[in-house]
């Protein structure tokens, strides 16, 4: 990294390069504003709005509000799995999966059977065993290859559950250009010969259902993606008793999530046969913004949401079902899949993956629920007196009561978590979470001004240690301080 001592500002606006609402501020570079440039090679890349046309709509998702849950699909045995460097062995799957049917999945992505004999082989062990209960739908992925379509079929023969098979191409020019050498009218012509050879293979097995995915859709043209979207409704003759999956994957993020739900509400919107289609959205998180997709992409129209549990996946992750589920609880939306038992999920989940689970994961991570800092822990411990309070006062169980404790977006006993952690004591906290950690772990409650000399002398040791301390550590010191 290289630094400049230059300092570049505009002479018109503070922001240079954001087209701000209320246009540049006229009189010159303020102090505020003097940032170096950087040496980034950004000259390099382009906009989305470059890259691909995008849709002008009389856009509707921005005043619309989520007040349902979308169908979920985990894709973690399939998207998941292609992206970790063991892949799920047969143990590691059907751990899985039971923990995904325990939850309340009831549409899962089970995996790539032409892929590996591991996949086939679990596919078949769906087969014939009871492992999915009856409600549950299979699914299974397939590229446009007839012997590997073949294979597909193959492993799904005798299950009784309904099955999607899940035929996916990227459709994008660079892809058509680099990566398939075919243009516009080859590329469909391999798209509706795979669909052919579908129903040919599958069509008429009652308990089978089809989705269809242009890989690689927020970079396709919006008329070369509707005219085969439509196209593969009309070959498997879409109807609302059979209707066909059309999931729309931002399969590399490319714009911020406005763009994703104008290119989804123009879809939506200009669908043929729509009542015959569920449609569905499969974001990734390359530039962070995954969850922000999905959330907009069902304002836009979406109807169904593919991604992972804690967001694995290829590259940065598929979008995390746990966030946007979760998400939904929190704005007092049922998000119809069990989180209970949060910590239970996430080991199982890790132990699956073989990854770690951030300790800053939103709702999971070990620290989401707990503050270091003396305002915040003060907030907390004021609120947590007020909701005991105010469930008595109703005569409301504390679980029950709604919820308005300051910096817990949510209850974490809702996700079976304790209170144990919500507050641990550093040089950073204050009297009040030192006086709530001695109250919750040992009953000792101190009168005010005894919090704030006992304050001093805990600020004086954390500063001297540069260290948490422990709620036994903090008795001890609260001991010795008596004494003293
Ligand atoms: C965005 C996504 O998640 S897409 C899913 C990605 N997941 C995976 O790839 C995991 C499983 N994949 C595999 O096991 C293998 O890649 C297989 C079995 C599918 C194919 O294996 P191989 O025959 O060895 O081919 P290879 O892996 O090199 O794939 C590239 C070939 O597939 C073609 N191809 C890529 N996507 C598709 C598609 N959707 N439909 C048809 N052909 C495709 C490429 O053009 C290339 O063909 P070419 O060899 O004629 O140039
Ligand atoms: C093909 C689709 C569903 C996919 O996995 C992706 O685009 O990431």
């Amino acid at each position: 990294m290289t630094t400049s001592s230059t300092t570049t500002t505009s002479s018109t606006t503070p922001f240079p390069g954001i087209d701000t609402p209320a246009g540049p501020i006229p009189h010159g570079a303020p102090a505020w504003n003097r940032q170096r440039r950087s040496q980034m090679p950004s000259h390099r890349y382009r906009d989305a709005h470059t890259r691909v046309e995008v849709p002008e709509i009389p856009r509707q998702w921005p005043s619309r509000r989520l007040t349902g849950a979308p169908l979920w699909v985990p894709v973690d045995l399939r998207d998941g799995n292609q992206a970790l460097a063991e892949p799920m062995g047969p143990e590691r799957k059907r751990r899985f999966f039971e923990l995904m049917v325990a939850m309340g999945y009831t549409e899962i992505e089970v995996g790539y059977p032409s892929a590996s004999q591991t996949d086939f082989d679990f596919v078949r062990l769906l087969a014939e065993t009871d492992l999915a209960p009856s409600d549950v739908t299979i699914v299974v992925f397939t590229p446009a290859r007839r012997d590997l379509i073949e294979r597909t079929v193959a492993a799904i023969q005798g299950i009784t559950n309904p099955v999607v098979i899940h035929l996916y191409t990227a459709t994008a020019p660079v892809w058509r250009e680099v990566v398939l050498g075919k243009d516009r009218a080859a590329l469909t012509e391999l798209i509706l010969s795979a669909g052919r050879d579908l129903l040919e293979l599958a069509g008429h097995l009652p308990n089978v259902r089809f989705q269809f995915s242009p890989e690689v859709f927020t970079l396709t043209e919006p008329d070369y993606v509707l005219e085969l979207c439509d196209a593969i409704t009309e070959l498997w003759r879409a109807t609302p008793e059979r209707p066909v999956i059309l999931n729309l994957p931002a399969t590399v993020e490319i714009a911020t999530p406005n763009v994703y739900a104008d290119q989804i509400e123009y879809m939506h919107t200009h669908l043929a046969r729509r009542d015959s289609v569920i449609l569905s959205v499969h974001p990734h998180n390359d530039r962070g913004t995954g969850v922000a997709c999905a959330e907009l992409a069902v304002l836009a129209g979406a109807q169904r949401v593919e991604g992972c549990l804690f967001g694995n996946g290829e590259r940065t992750g598929n979008v995390d079902l746990v966030t946007l589920a979760l998400n939904l609880h929190a704005q007092g939306v049922d998000p119809m899949i069990d989180f209970s038992d949060i910590d239970e999920i996430r080991r199982t989940v890790e132990h699956c993956n073989r990854i770690e689970v951030h300790p800053r994961h939103p709702y999971a991570g070990d620290l989401v629920h707990t503050a270091f800092s003396g305002t915040h822990q003060d907030a907390i411990k004021k609120g947590f007196a007020e909701h005991r309070a105010r469930a008595a006062a109703e005569g409301v169980s504390e679980r029950d009561l709604e919820w308005r404790v300051p910096y817990l977006p949510i209850d974490p006993a809702d996700l079976g978590r304790s209170y144990d952690a919500v507050i641990r004591v550093n040089s950073q906290s204050g009297k009040g979470g030192i006086a709530y950690l001695l109250e919750a772990e040992f009953g000792i409650a101190l009168p005010r001004e005894a919090q704030i000399a006992f304050a001093r002398r805990v600020q004086a040791h954390t500063d001297a240690t540069g260290a948490e301390i422990t709620a036994a550590e903090l008795r001890e010191l609260f001991e010795s301080a008596q004494l003293g």
